[in-house]
């Protein structure tokens, strides 16, 4: 079966949904393709029942549609996926779900893109469109690292985006891995839930709260980076006071400066700091290996006993796997080669939405832009 439209966008998630809403809202046709059976699957299935949104709202708003008025300045995951569901509803967007990308290619003319869909054993589909948007998001797939011996541990091992809560580990020594926003949370839980929590904290991290963050976020549009960079960090300095003798460094680079140059995310604290002063929550170095059944080397040569491992240890990208992308609009690692804002737009109608490394916020001015630049080019084309 072949299907023609004017724009395919791959992925039903935040940067999906917002860009087929702008689309819409132009009147452009558009078909959503997403591999799994609904749209927000990450929030719906890849995260942990704690989860709230670290920005405020206000940053975290899809195009055209604000949360409810009555909704808690920090959005928890459940009134994020509502807020998503009604703005499926109320832009009439109709994803194409279990229809999993395996290929676009550009025929010249307009782009092929090869569907297997998952529901109905391995059928295939092609569908045709002039315009190809990528919103396969930062975060398709979790990265677990290399680590020796991690194949003869024989305790439970599983990524951030499988763990739910931490019922089921009280009592137990977890060994978490990564101090990311989702490793820092995940501890946080885990203690609460009574397990005997670690977390390797292997290089500098800035550790931020959501208060700090707020203005910082108010302050950016104002103030140079590095002026909010050096404010935000005396205010981290006065709410946490020195963490490097709990084993946290700072990195050399400003918390914005990092996020910019690099998209590394400042971790916010959701009450892990606390953990580790009081000796609840240890933080141990990097791990050099596993050993026997469930010993776990760490780099300053201690050897300590797990019943479990969560790699919080982030996500890759998974976009060059599938799309033939002639000019090089994404880099080997499937993120964008040009950094933004200059990262969104490729050659012969292909573009990517929520490749920024700015969160909600990057994905809504993405989606405007996306949106925009089809229409004139539509208009362009139907006036010359
Ligand atoms: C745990 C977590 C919490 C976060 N919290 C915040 C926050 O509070 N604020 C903030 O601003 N940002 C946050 N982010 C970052 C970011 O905003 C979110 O990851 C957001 O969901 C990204 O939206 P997206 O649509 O780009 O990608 P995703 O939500 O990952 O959606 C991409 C979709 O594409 C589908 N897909 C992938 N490959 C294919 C294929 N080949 N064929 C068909 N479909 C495919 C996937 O199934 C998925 O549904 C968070 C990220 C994580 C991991
Ligand atoms: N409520 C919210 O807003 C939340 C937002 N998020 C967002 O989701 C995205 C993904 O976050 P997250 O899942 O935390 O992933 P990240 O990529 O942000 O963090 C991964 C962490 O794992 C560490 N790491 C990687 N490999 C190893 C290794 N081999 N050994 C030890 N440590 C390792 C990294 O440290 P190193 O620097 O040393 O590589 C880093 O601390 C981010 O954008 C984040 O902001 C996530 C959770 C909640
Ligand atoms: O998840 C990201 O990478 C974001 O850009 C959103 C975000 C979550 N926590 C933050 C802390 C500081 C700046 C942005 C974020």
């Amino acid at each position: 079966m072949d299907e023609t439209t004017t724009v395919i966008i791959v992925g039903a998630g935040p940067a999906g949904l917002a860009t087929s809403a702008c689309l819409n809202m132009f009147s452009i046709p558009n078909i959503v393709l997403e591999r799994e059976d609904c749209c927000a699957s990450l929030w719906r299935k890849r995260a942990y029942d704690r989860l709230k949104l670290h920005l405020a709202k206000r940053f975290c708003e899809l195009p055209h549609i604000g949360f409810p008025p009555n909704s808690p300045k920090f959005v928890p995951r459940n009134d994020f996926i509502e807020y998503l569901d009604s703005y499926v509803s109320k832009f009439e967007i109709n994803p194409r779900y279990m229809r999993q990308v395996e290929e676009a290619i550009h025929d010249g003319e307009r782009w092929r893109v090869r569907v297997k869909d998952l529901g109905r054993d391995e059928y295939e589909e092609v569908y045709c469109g002039k315009y190809l948007v990528v919103a396969t998001g930062e975060n398709s797939e979790a990265i677990i690292p290399k680590s020796p011996g991690l194949e003869g541990f024989k305790g439970e091992v599983m990524h951030s985006n499988q763990y739910h809560n931490g019922e089921r580990f009280e009592g137990k020594d977890v060994l978490v891995v990564g101090c990311g926003n989702s490793g820092m949370e995940i501890a946080y839980d885990l203690s609460n839930w009574g397990a005997k929590t670690s977390i390797v904290v292997r290089s500098p991290v800035h550790i931020l709260s959501k208060g700090i963050v707020y203005k910082a976020m108010r302050l950016l549009p104002y103030l140079p980076v590095n002026v909010v960079d050096r404010l935000i960090v005396g205010m981290a300095k006065l709410k946490f006071g020195d963490l490097s003798k709990f084993g946290i460094e700072q990195p050399k680079l400003g918390p914005f400066t990092l996020k910019s140059k690099t998209g590394r995310t400042p971790t916010i604290d959701t009450g892990t700091v606390g953990r580790i002063k009081a000796g609840e929550i240890k933080v141990v170095p990097a791990i050099t290996g596993i050993t026997g059944d469930h010993d776990v080397k760490f780099a300053d040569g201690k050897t300590e006993h797990f019943d479990a491992i969560i790699f919080a240890t982030g996500y890759r990208s998974t976009v060059r796997r599938w799309l033939k992308d002639g000019d090089k609009l994404f880099n080997e690692d499937g993120m964008p080669a040009r950094r933004f804002p200059k990262h969104w737009k490729g050659k012969n109608g292909v573009y990517c939405v929520g490749f920024g490394q700015k969160g909600l916020a990057g994905i809504s001015m993405d989606a405007i832009q996306v949106a925009g630049d089809i229409r004139t080019l539509i208009l362009h084309e139907l006036l010359h």
